[in-house]
């Protein structure tokens, strides 16, 4: 889902998720999402209210559209952030991580290019929580950066090109 004009980054088509310890955060993120005008579509892989799923369910759906090209990206809450950033990085080609301060969420899009942002709702208070949100939506990763050799090397063990890999450890 990419676009061609870099001056104006496309909106974002985002998919959203929690188990029951995250939902409070998942339905008041959802909210301003869909109210953020950097962003294209919200899709809500549960849980529900009153429903339970654990998370590393929740954690993989939501990878799972990212890596099929559903979504672009992912926001996910557990009780820690942990759980759910695990479950979707046992899906191929996603880099999910877990950020609960302002540097680490800049990084994990300009240095990662993880396409998946998890936070704990047991450790984060909600007006931060919102806040780094409206901070991720601003960053979008430079594929002619000194980072990006880096996540394409990431991605090389990923798929199993161990070769291109050591290669690029030679060369380091
Ligand atoms: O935080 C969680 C997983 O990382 C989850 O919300 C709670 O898991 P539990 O501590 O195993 O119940």
């Amino acid at each position: 889902m990419g676009h061609p004009d870099h001056t104006t980054p496309a909106p974002l088509h985002i998919v959203i998720g929690s188990d029951d310890a995250g939902h409070a955060y998942k339905e008041a993120l959802k909210a301003d999402l869909e109210a953020d005008p950097r962003v294209a579509s919200v899709k809500d892989v549960g849980v529900g209210a009153d429903e339970h799923t654990d998370y590393p369910h929740i954690g993989v759906a939501a990878a799972r559209l990212v890596a099929e090209g559903g979504a672009d990206r992912a926001l996910l809450f557990c009780g820690t952030g942990l759980g759910v950033a695990i479950s979707a990085n046992k899906v191929r080609g996603i880099r999910a991580v877990t950020a609960h301060d302002s540097f680490s969420v800049e990084r994990a899009v300009l240095s990662n290019n993880a396409q998946v942002l998890t936070m704990g709702q047991r450790v984060i208070g909600i007006e931060l929580a919102r806040r780094l949100v409206r901070e991720w939506l601003g960053y979008r990763f430079d594929a002619s950066s000194p980072s990006a050799d880096k996540v394409r090397t990431l991605d090389a063990y990923d798929t199993g090109a161990t070769d291109q890999a050591d290669e690029a450890r030679s060369g380091c």
